[in-house]
């Protein structure tokens, strides 16, 4: 019985490596798939993983009817599966376009997305995905705050200082792990230098990321917990 399954978690908890292995398993088994995205970071119409595997797949617009699209191309020859990367970019009437293939055509349907932005407000594509599927799944590696919880939840920052308003979409990247530069920057003008940090629910709602963390004083009045009580932090 075909299902529209629904991957979610947060940026970086391995989505899109999920999505290619998915796409390779079921291929390799003879099964035929597309492969669709939307605003990959990459800039280009391609599945990424940060393991460094890439696909190429067919960028969802605005208007892209994926019924249509993909029901057109069944018809000239039969479809099992269809893998969507970053489905929380997809407006919910696509969403609901998707749910249609499952119960009309009999394809599988597996989509790969964050639930929630750097508000903790879902998208509204995630939103559909999350009132339709047949399961929704949590992918089994998890993303670390810099505390050693479980990270839950995306923060973005603008020049290093962590926001709660803005922009719902801004394609962008976590930065790396080390000094200097980080990895995956992307500077939006007017706007700053804008990137992405995965956190605990704890340090989102106090906004302390890991550079905050780092800092002595930074005037939240908040005590950091991996100096204060190692216990705390979770790690084995
Ligand atoms: N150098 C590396 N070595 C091993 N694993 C890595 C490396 N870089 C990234 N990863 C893994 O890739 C994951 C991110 O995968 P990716 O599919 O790009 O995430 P998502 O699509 O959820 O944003 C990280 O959580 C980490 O487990
Ligand atoms: C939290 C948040 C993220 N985004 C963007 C940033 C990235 O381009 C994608 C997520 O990609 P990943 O493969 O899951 O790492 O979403 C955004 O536009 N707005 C947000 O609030």
């Amino acid at each position: 019985m075909a299902e529209l399954v629904f991957f979610s978690g947060t940026m970086d908890c391995g989505k899109s490596t999920l999505a290619l292995q998915t796409d390779h398993n079921h291929r390799v088994q003879g099964r035929r798939g597309l492969l669709f995205t939307r605003f990959d970071r990459s800039g280009a119409a391609t599945i990424s993983s940060r393991l460094g595997l890439a696909r190429p797949a067919l960028e969802v617009g605005d208007t892209t009817d994926l019924w249509a699209e993909v029901s057109r191309r069944h018809a000239q020859e039969p479809l099992d599966y269809v893998v969507c990367d970053e489905a929380q970019f997809y407006d919910p009437e696509q969403v609901e376009q998707l749910a249609r293939l499952v119960d009309d055509l009999g394809i599988d349907v597996f989509a790969f997305g964050i639930t929630a932005d750097f508000r903790t407000r879902l998208f509204p594509g995630s939103a559909r995905l999350v009132e339709l599927a047949d399961r929704v799944q949590v992918p089994q590696v998890e993303a670390l705050c810099w505390c050693g919880r479980r990270a839950t939840h995306n923060a973005r920052t603008v020049d290093g200082v962590m926001v709660v308003a803005g922009e719902q979409v801004v394609v962008g990247d976590v930065g790396g792990a080390g000094g200097g530069q980080p990895e995956g920057t992307l500077d939006v003008g007017d706007v700053g230098t804008v990137e992405y940090e995965v956190l605990c629910r704890r340090h989102h709602v106090r906004r302390q990321t890991k550079a905050r963390g780092d800092g002595p004083g930074d005037g939240t009045g908040v005590v950091d917990v991996r100096r204060a009580d190692p216990a705390e932090r979770q790690l084995p």
